[in-house]
């Protein structure tokens, strides 16, 4: 049985046939017995000799040459052959299984999926119902089942291709085998998976496999080896994998394989003609994409990327474990304002010339943001410390990306690239984590559509968002629904590739940051009262922006200091653009002892030092004109109206129920589970403090933070005033907006455990 983050998953096959006993389906026997697998695991091969080890190396219990007698019984057969082999393996299960034994879960681990099919369609008449074809995405370059490896598949995944046809019983037994096994599985249809796997795995098999060849022919006496490199080993350790399967492979998916083929050879050939013309620009720009790629690649590998969590690792997890009381105290800079990180990569891109960004925030969300770039031809130098160059590529430069474009957890990405890629003259999609698939983007897909652009969405206006190029963009007069500086912001970006005049009214002021900054590069937003405009077809001109503390982050360390009786916190260089400070305000009517220090403007943005002590808070209403001013410091506010004496009443705040989570609920929840006493209304909530400098102010317990950043860091904070320690479920993505978060939570005086599970 294998755990995994608490769930544990069963095979129950009573006798499992594996047809060809090599590495991978000796593997699949080493691991069903580590498991504890009760059933009967028998195999069949032409080589007497690979089964007689199979069962000295206590693998399998039985074997033999022949299918058929291995049949008898058999609930699951894994076709384990090299694909060439498998339609004659088949024929040889079409004649040997009644045609009634539909009990009998067939599937396979061959690397390409067509060809597979197309034998099974051959030998059956169809794909039949009980068969679930699938590929373990796990190997090594050995053979053989002595090499068998009961953790070959711990962590890794297993892409299932099963048929419209599928019995839903069939492909749950697959799935539990594999589960068992340790590996992740999920689904895909059969071209997408021959076309990833030509480019992930096939192609650099290919490489190798040509790469030693092609030196072993030029050294007959291999002499050149004795000198080779780490990097030479690295790159090539592949090209010792088996011939026979490869061939195979290579045969069977020549189609994707070529088509992959194509695309590497076209870089090749940009290379060879920058290295033979010396195109400095052109070298540093690929060399500096791809290992920026690659690094990020490396953090999906090592899962310390929120993204690891729901990409590579469905069941891995984080858990706070925060020790209830500590203090508040010290001197402290959180990172960089997310809002304007997002915007400097945008702006910068766009820009002619090179944009030097200082203070960016090297968080998941503006991380993907600048990957997202790289994957449409801009170079971007770092980060490197907070430091980014990004070489711009002016308005029309932006390149149509490979495939779709992955912004994670951000909504303010996803819909500012609306705008921006509704300009651009090539198709797009824009996809997202499991928590941003969820949010509506209608709200930006309609008014861009009024602007003449064509966008489709998932049902209910869901990501993903697919873009059409070559749209004749026109201006408008838009009246925004809701107070949202993302809606505003893409349809100004739209704008700029808009004939005409682009102008959004907002209901309420909202975060300024676009206006500012496209003013900062020399494309001038006007503005009168709620409504601001700008003209399309006007160019960016590169210039430093230097991006602030983000107050939002701040946010979580102002409500500890606030809550904490001896607290005294200062926090350095926070942006307090007057569009966000509505945090500083709220805190401020409930009686905190806040003041600004040292209030200077840096590259266009106001900034100051915030000196916090604690004072006793009392419950307030909410003025609702400060809701968009703090629209995401309400987690963080909601646990310092917990700390209040009195009630604190906050309504207008309903966008809170489309951010991340549900924040109302998401905090309502786990004020629940605190003993706080709140009543939850549709747009907003009344929480019933229960502030005491003398004693706690609620008790402890689990609570769930939904994957939700901000409510993950409300919580945490909240343990500076809890009875008891606080357990916080689902913390990952912390490193979306604050990915020090923790570090300096135990820098003022708190005690956090971080506990991270992939089993
Ligand atoms: O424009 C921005 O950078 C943001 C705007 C706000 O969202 P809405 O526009 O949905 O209110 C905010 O919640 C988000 O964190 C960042
Ligand atoms: C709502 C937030 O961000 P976004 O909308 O970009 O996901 C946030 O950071 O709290």
């Amino acid at each position: 049985m294998h755990l995994s983050a608490g769930r544990s998953f069963s095979c129950a096959e009573q006798r499992l046939v594996i047809i060809g006993l090599g590495l991978i389906g000796g593997s699949l026997a080493a691991a069903l017995r580590a498991s504890g697998f009760k059933g009967v695991i028998a195999a069949c091969d032409l080589d007497q000799d690979e089964i007689n080890r199979g069962i000295e190396m206590g693998l399998i219990d039985e074997g033999g040459k022949d299918i058929a007698t291995q049949l008898v019984d058999a609930s699951m057969v894994v076709l384990a052959v090299p694909v060439l082999a498998m339609e004659p393996v088949m024929a040889a299960l079409a004649e040997a299984l009644p045609r009634a034994a539909s009990h009998v879960v067939l599937t396979d681990v061959g690397s390409t999926k067509a060809t597979i099919r197309s034998c099974a369609v051959r030998v059956f008449g169809e794909v039949p119902p009980n068969m679930v074809l699938g590929h373990p995405i796990a190997g090594s370059e050995k053979s053989g089942v002595a090499a068998a490896n009961p953790e070959l598949y711990v962590h890794h995944r297993v892409i299932l291709t099963p048929e419209p046809n599928v019995n839903p019983d069939a492909l749950a037994r697959v799935r539990a085998l594999w589960q068992v096994c340790g590996a992740d599985v999920l689904e895909m249809d059969v071209e997408r998976h021959d076309q990833v796997l030509a480019r992930t795995s096939h192609l650099p098999h290919l490489l190798a496999f040509s790469l030693v060849d092609t030196l072993a022919r030029q050294d007959e006496r291999l002499e050149i080896f004795r000198y080779a490199a780490g990097g030479f080993r690295d790159f090539t350790r592949i090209a010792g994998s088996d011939p026979v399967m490869w061939r195979d492979i290579f045969i069977a998916n020549r189609h994707a394989v070529l088509a992959s083929l194509d695309d590497f050879e076209a870089g090749l050939a940009r290379l060879r003609q920058a290295v033979e013309s010396g195109d400095s620009d052109t070298l540093i720009a690929t060399f500096d994409r791809a290992s920026h790629a690659r690094h990020y690649f490396d953090t999906l590998l090592n899962k310390t990327s929120y993204q690891a969590e729901y990409n590579m690792q469905p069941q891995g997890k984080v858990t706070y474990r925060v020790h209830s009381g500590g203090q508040a105290k010290g001197r402290i800079r959180v990172p960089g304002d997310k809002s304007m990180s997002h915007r400097s990569i945008m702006l910068g891109a766009l820009a002619e010339g090179v944009t030097e960004v200082k203070g960016f925030l090297e968080g998941e969300d503006s991380l993907a943001t600048l990957q997202a770039f790289r994957e449409m031809g801009v170079a971007i130098e770092g980060p490197h410390q907070g430091r980014v160059t990004i070489h711009g590529v002016g308005m029309q430069g932006l390149k149509a990306p490979a495939g779709p474009l992955y912004v994670g957890n951000s909504g303010t990405a996803m819909r500012l690239f609306a705008g921006l890629l509704a300009g651009q003259a090539f198709d797009s999609e824009l996809t997202g984590d499991e928590s941003l698939t969820k949010r509506p983007m209608a709200r930006v897909a309609d008014p861009l559509r009024l602007m003449g652009a064509t966008i489709e969405t998932a049902e209910g206006g869901r990501p993903p968002l697919k873009i059409k190029g070559g749209a004749a963009l026109k201006g408008i007069f838009y009246d925004m629904p809701m107070a949202s500086a993302q809606v505003k912001s893409c349809l100004l970006l739209a704008g700029l590739y808009a004939q005409g005049e682009t102008r959004v009214r907002e209901p309420a002021p909202t975060r300024d940051h676009t206006e500012r900054m496209l003013n900062g590069f020399g494309y001038t937003v006007s503005r009168e009262g709620d409504t601001c405009w700008l003209q399309g077809g006007g160019k960016l001109t590169a210039g430093p922006i230097d991006v602030p503390s983000d107050i939002s982050s701040a946010t979580f360390f102002l409500v500890a200091a606030a809550i904490t009786p001896g607290a005294d916190i200062m926090l350095e260089h926070v942006g307090i653009n007057p569009t966000r400070i509505g945090v500083i305000n709220i805190l401020t009517l409930m009686g905190a002892d806040l003041i600004l220090e040292n209030e200077r403007e840096v590259g266009g943005e106001p900034v100051a030092d915030i000196r916090i002590r604690y004072a006793p808070l009392k419950g307030i209403d909410i003025p609702v004109d400060q809701v968009p001013l703090a629209i995401d410091e309400f987690p963080a506010l909601f646990i310092a109206a917990a700390n209040a004496s009195g009630t604190t009443r906050l309504r207008g705040a309903e966008e809170l129920r489309v951010k991340e989570s549900d924040r109302i609920q998401a905090m309502a929840d786990g004020l629940a589970v605190l003993g706080v006493e709140h009543t939850v209304v549709e747009d907003g909530v009344d929480i019933v403090g229960n502030g005491n400098a003398d004693a706690p102010s609620y008790g402890g317990g689990r609570v769930d933070s939904l994957g939700d950043h901000r409510i993950a860091m409300a919580f945490t904070i909240a343990s500076l005033r809890a009875s008891d320690d606080i357990v916080i479920d689902d913390c990952a993505n912390v490193a979306t907006s604050f990915p020090s978060f923790v570090d300096l939570a135990n820098k003022i005086g708190m005690h956090i455990r971080v506990e991270s599970r992939h089993d």
